[in-house]
């Protein structure tokens, strides 16, 4: 972890029935994408940061004040400044938006004039001040997410919690409230729980990846889609992953062998090591750069990434047909899943179905080596 002394947000916090334990520190005005596979314990993060949950290790701690302890110390939710929009707007149905909006500094003990003045403040901020005398029945589910975005920066938080902004919108609001996202969001402190790559991009300075309850890895956005530490991290840049031991033997210092798969070849990126013979190191490559043959028809000259595998599922994307492999000839240990990406008349041309023995081909060039 990078428990740099700046941190604002501090997270050293477990909870063993669930198997969560997550390291963290966030440091001012930073937005964190919290990414990871269901179940890993994304949830469980927020419900101990904003109160809902008690950690029974460690401790979660804003500017230094300790907000919850498993000694015991416990701020309630509402005195931690710390603001959780759920993926559902959750408005009080019996109040206009504007007293939706004005709970929040109402709650903090502001008279009733200031407290609607800084609601209709925040409302306009999100471009809803025409819906203030609404009811939240009256809404558009991309009305009633930008009101709860404006509840949330009502209360004035010094951390702001994501649960997926954007799940419960259909796809043709989304855009918009990514773009208000992106503006309140700088300079502020904040997670974001998202699924998707763009969402990290856009809103975060750096993404976390939780698995199994861990921190599996963590840096800046485009670096880490870039050359991911993690099968799931590189499932979201839409990489092929292997990982294995550098080998040296004249194939130079950029190839690995991995396990079930055999050597693959790379090529180091300009400006990082190459991880020396016997260290473990990571290859990542494009699914459309992977080409796929019949094992009859495989070019002459052999290729030097040429890997055996069976195909196991097609699956339709817009102009591309991505086809899943896996390595060996489909009996005895498998390596690692591999995808490539083809055209519908070359997949066609092939002949592929779930079953069929084919050939991976991807260039040394196309393959980006790096130390684990
Ligand atoms: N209410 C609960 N009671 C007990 N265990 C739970 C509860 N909710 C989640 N868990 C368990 O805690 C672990 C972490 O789950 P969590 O909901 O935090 O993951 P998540 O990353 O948010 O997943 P998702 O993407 O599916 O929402 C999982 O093993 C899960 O089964």
């Amino acid at each position: 972890m990078s428990q740099s002394p700046q941190s604002f947000l501090t997270v050293d916090a477990g909870l063993a029935s669930r198997g969560v334990r997550v390291a963290l520190a966030v440091g001012e005005g930073e937005t964190v994408a919290v990414m990871g596979p269901n179940g890993a314990g994304k949830s469980t993060l927020f419900g101990l940061c904003a109160g809902l949950l008690r950690p029974d290790e460690g401790r979660v701690s804003v500017r230094g004040r300790v907000l919850a302890a498993a000694d015991g110390t416990w701020v309630p939710p509402h005195r931690r400044g710390v603001a959780l929009l759920a993926q559902e707007p959750l408005l009080f149905p019996h109040l206009s938006v504007l007293e939706n909006v004005a709970f929040a500094p109402r709650a903090a003990g502001a008279p009733r004039r200031s407290a609607r003045a800084a609601a209709e403040r925040w409302l306009s901020e999100v471009d809803a001040a025409q819906l203030a005398s609404r009811r939240p029945a009256q809404l558009s589910g991309g009305q009633a997410q930008r009101v709860a975005i404006a509840r949330a920066l009502a209360a004035d938080p010094d951390v702001l919690l994501l649960d997926e902004p954007f799940a419960a919108l259909d796809i043709s609001a989304a855009p918009a409230l990514r773009r208000l996202l992106r503006r309140v969001l700088a300079g502020r402190t904040a997670l974001v729980i998202t699924h998707e790559p763009l969402d990290a991009h856009l809103l975060a300075d750096r993404v976390m990846v939780l698995e199994d309850g861990r921190v599996a890895e963590s840096g800046p956005t485009a670096e880490l889609l870039e050359r991911p530490r993690s099968p799931f991290a590189a499932g979201l840049a839409g990489l092929n992953f292997v990982s294995g031991q550098t080998v040296s033997r004249g194939t130079g210092p950029s190839s690995l062998y991995v396990q079930g798969l055999g050597e693959v070849a790379g090529t180091v990126p300009d400006g990082a090591d190459a991880p020396a013979p016997g260290e473990e190191a990571i290859a990542v490559f494009r699914p459309a750069d992977v080409a796929l043959f019949r094992p009859e028809s495989v070019p002459h000259g052999s290729p030097r990434n040429a890997w055996s595998a069976v195909v196991r599922e097609l699956e339709p994307r817009g102009a591309q047909v991505r086809v899943h492999c896996t390595p060996g000839s489909g009996t005895g240990s498998a390596g690692p899943a591999l995808v490539a990406d083809l055209t519908p008349a070359a997949a066609a041309e092939l002949d592929l179905a779930p079953g069929v023995a084919v050939v991976l081909v991807a260039k040394a060039a196309a393959v980006t080596v790096y130390g684990a």
